[in-house]
């Protein structure tokens, strides 16, 4: 592609202001969730896979870890399925189950794969029941109940919590200059599927990795007040006060709480950013211009 001179200057001048970004975190892992809201305009998911080669040839090393939530929805609703969430996670039976680890495990990885590969990268999909890579157990939910002593346990079906994920399944990949990209599928002692909320399997992979950094690209353009203000640098007791009025509610009940856990246990900053926004992790990474909701040890 031909350049005039000044666009090449320009070209050059970027490039080059990004040299202390990559000398910070070349040799690092970055691990970032990728939205069901952020992958559904085409323009967008090219600019994505494109960020994905562009951090792994200066040496980073990104993991992706996906979502599917509309995509889900979409196929549940052409079945006749109900579907309803509580807490932020979609309460699942064993029917729906099976269309989550078909959307989840199937269409939706190899896209992000095969988008991956086209811009020349090298990206291998897998879920969870992959060389047992996420091992998993029921999740339950304690909700107070006003009326009862005790708590009372909601029932949310297939739904598992992260017991442990195997690092090194991912270093196996790494070291072999594959990109990563997982479905948050766990599997259970007895080979049973569950269904888990990506930011939780992110949150998870990041904190077993130790990652310099967990990026969790939505919707919106981050965690918002209720004038819709981003905020910012939050303490974890900020959080549970927003949480507690219902500022913070639904999706962004599970992103907020695995950021916080994340830098929490070991991995040094967590970001909820605006994926509507091409390069959005590049904005990231690669400027000081810090995109979103920032959460730091
Ligand atoms: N305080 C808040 N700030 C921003 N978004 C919020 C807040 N509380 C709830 N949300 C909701 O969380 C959604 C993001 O979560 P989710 O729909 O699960 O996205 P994703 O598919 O990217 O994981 C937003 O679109 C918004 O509707
Ligand atoms: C338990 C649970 O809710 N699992 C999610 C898994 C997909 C996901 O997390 O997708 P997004 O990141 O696009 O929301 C679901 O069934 O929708």
């Amino acid at each position: 592609m031909a350049l005039d001179r000044d666009t090449a200057m320009q070209v050059a001048a970027v490039l080059s202001k990004g040299l202390p970004y990559i000398q910070r975190f070349t040799g690092k892992t970055i691990v970032v969730k990728y939205g069901g809201n952020a992958m559904e305009n085409v323009e967008l998911q090219r600019s994505f896979a494109r960020d994905m080669v562009l951090m792994k040839l200066v040496g980073i090393n990104p993991i992706i870890v996906h979502g599917g939530g509309p995509q889900i929805g979409e196929l549940l609703d052409r079945l006749q399925i109900k579907s309803h969430f509580v807490d932020g996670m979609r309460v699942t039976d064993s029917e729906t189950m099976d269309v989550v680890e078909m959307v989840l495990g199937g269409r939706v990885n190899k896209q992000i794969v095969s988008l991956i590969n086209q811009q020349g990268g090298k990206a291998i999909g897998l879920t969870g029941k992959d060389a047992n890579l996420i091992r998993a157990r029921k999740m339950e939910v304690v909700k107070p109940s006003p009326e009862m002593s005790r708590p009372e346990i909601v029932d949310i079906g297939h739904v598992g919590e992260v017991v442990k994920v195997d690092s090194e399944v991912i270093t196996m990949l790494t070291r072999s200059n594959v990109i990563p990209v997982i479905a948050p599928i766990g599997v259970g002692p007895d080979g049973t599927a569950y269904n888990i909320n990506a930011d939780i399997v992110a949150g998870k992979v990041a904190e077993e990795l130790n990652a310099e950094k967990l990026i969790l690209l939505t919707n919106v353009s981050g965690l918002q007040d209720r004038q819709g203000k981003v905020l910012t640098g939050l303490k974890s007791a900020e959080v549970d006060a927003l949480i507690a009025d219902g500022t913070i509610h639904g999706g962004m009940l599970p992103k907020i709480r695995c950021a916080l856990n994340a830098v929490k246990n070991g991995v040094h900053t967590a970001h909820i950013i605006d994926g509507r926004v091409a390069h959005a992790t590049l904005l990231e990474i690669f400027t000081d211009e810090g995109v979103g909701t920032l959460i730091s040890r």
